[in-house]
């Protein structure tokens, strides 16, 4: 099997998606993405940071917008998980079709959209949306959702995979300091698709319970690849060590 997915000779797109999950099954995924201003905020030093994240064993790439998924694309032979945040309304993680099919067109294995109910800016739910996806382009969807009944509708709506990105980002969902591995826990015992854990897991511990718990994959992002976060944390325990004067 591919770690990117190509099937055997006979085998169809079943096979396809069978390789895909296989190769990251019980593996880290790692979150490569730097925000707007940022320094890091520019497809080559995303890419490296993607090839440095490879060299160290990550079973597969998480990246955002078109350049940086086709950068990464052209340069690794690793699933890549691909999503485009854009805009400033509820639902940013690849909020419209023509996000995803360009998000698909720039490599990404999978497509990974904002799986909650909310409306959606181009109106479409989100099963027309998963259909879409998988008329046009052949990949697979992973939904991001941010409570258990959103996975379990985002699964009814033919999403391949769910995620728990979304956990904390919601007005309604639950937030807190670490990851909500309760919520990987339940989704991952009660759905019939891979459940990936993401959001928050900042410890090799957290990532190995989220694993015991049932997750299919792992995906660590601020942890590995936002050195700004990494510092402020170090900085702030230092700070709060320091004895006064
Ligand atoms: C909520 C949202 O927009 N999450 C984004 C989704 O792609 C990224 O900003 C996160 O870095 C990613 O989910 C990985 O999570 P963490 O960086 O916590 O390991």
């Amino acid at each position: 099997m591919s770690p990117a997915g190509q099937p055997g000779p006979d085998a169809g797109r079943g096979g396809a998606v069978n390789a895909l999950l296989a190769a990251v099954r019980g593996r880290a995924i790692v979150s490569c993405q730097a925000y707007p201003g940022e320094p890091m905020r520019d497809a080559d030093t995303m890419c490296r940071v993607a090839q440095a994240a490879a060299a160290g064993g990550a079973a597969g790439i998480r990246a955002q917008g078109p350049e940086d998924l086709r950068r990464i694309r052209a340069a690794l032979d690793l699933p890549l998980i691909g999503l485009w945040k854009d805009g400033a309304d509820d639902v940013f993680i690849t909020p419209t079709i023509e996000h995803a099919f360009e998000v698909a067109a720039a490599g990404a294995d999978i497509v990974a959209l904002d799986g909650t109910g909310r409306p959606r800016p181009d109106g479409r739910t989100l099963a027309q949306t998963v259909r879409a996806v998988h008329e046009h382009t052949g990949r697979l969807v992973m939904a991001d959702v941010s409570t258990y009944d959103e996975g379990v509708a985002a699964a009814d709506a033919g999403a391949d995979l769910v995620g728990t990105t979304l956990a904390g980002y919601t007005p309604y969902s639950r937030g807190g300091p670490g990851p909500d591995l309760d919520l990987v826990g339940r989704l991952s015992r009660d759905l019939p698709v891979p459940v990936i854990a993401e959001g928050r897991i900042h410890t090799t511990e957290q990532a190995a319970e989220a694993i015991r718990r049932g997750a299919h994959a792992v995906v660590v992002g601020t942890a590995i690849t936002h050195p700004t976060s990494i510092t402020r944390w170090f900085a702030r325990a230092i700070g709060d060590a320091c004895p006064p004067g």
